[in-house]
């Protein structure tokens, strides 16, 4: 079974617009899971210009399915925050400084110590860790030397070939994917996941564990509401 974890991000990118508390994002969350969200992703950025660090705490009071949260655990404040709430899952993104959104993963052979410690600092506390990879079976082999518990897949560069050459696009996630299970990881993905590319991958990526969405599916939620969206999203997944 393919989990869907529910990046909220956006939900706070419209609230912050007007300062405030609408759209309130823990009700939001709790919406989503009421409607078969099985997860909820957050991306807390440095600016904190969506999800802030106290949005976190509350949803970690609050919600009933698994908390995720990405970033980047070279910030002091990341790590912090991951240590005191706990969450089911953190994933390691190697953001830089001031991007838009995240568009690489770790190179897990140059940074396999420091990745090393990092798992070895979170799992301690019982949190699993995932690791933010690009579809290279070299850095998912790699990834499993770090002690890390799943890789996400990022799937930018699938979804953005998916519309054109559907076999090419997919080609180098199966194989990944068949990497991640040889070497005993759990696999996750996400980035850039909608209600077109979401099928085709779920059929060409064996032992998905779980995808994590945002920008797509709180957009589509615009025109035909978060219940029946994120019901769509669960029957891709199917
Ligand atoms: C790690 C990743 O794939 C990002 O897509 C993410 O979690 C979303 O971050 P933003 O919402 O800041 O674009
Ligand atoms: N890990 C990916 C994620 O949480 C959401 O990415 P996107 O759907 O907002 O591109």
């Amino acid at each position: 079974m393919t989990k869907l974890s529910v990046n909220i991000n956006k939900i706070a990118t419209l609230r912050n617009s007007r300062g405030g508390n609408n759209p309130d994002v823990l009700q939001a969350a709790l919406a989503c899971e009421r409607f078969g969200a099985q997860g909820i992703t957050v991306h807390p950025r440095p600016d904190e210009r969506h999800i802030r660090y106290s949005d976190v705490y509350d949803l970690k009071a609050n919600i009933k399915t698994e908390l995720n949260i990405e970033g980047n655990s070279r910030e002091e404040k990341f790590v912090r925050l991951v240590l005191d709430t706990l969450p089911a899952q953190v994933t390691l993104v190697p953001d830089d400084p001031g991007q838009i959104t995240s568009n690489h993963g770790w190179d897990t052979i140059r940074h396999q110590s420091y990745l090393r410690d990092m798992c070895a600092l979170f799992k301690g506390e019982g949190i699993r860790v995932s690791i933010f990879v690009d579809p290279d079976p070299e850095m998912v082999a790699a990834a499993a030397d770090t002690g890390t518990d799943r890789v996400e897949l990022y799937t930018e560069a699938y979804a953005k070939e998916y519309v054109s050459q559907p076999e090419h696009a997919i080609a180098l996630y199966t194989e990944s994917a068949k990497v991640a299970q040889q070497v005993g990881l759990g696999l996750n993905a996400g980035h850039d996941l909608d209600l077109h590319n979401l099928r085709y991958f779920k059929q060409h990526v064996p032992g998905l564990l779980e995808v994590s969405i945002g920008h797509a599916l709180i957009s589509d939620a615009l025109y035909l509401g978060l219940e029946e969206t994120i019901k769509r999203y669960r029957a891709q997944l199917d």
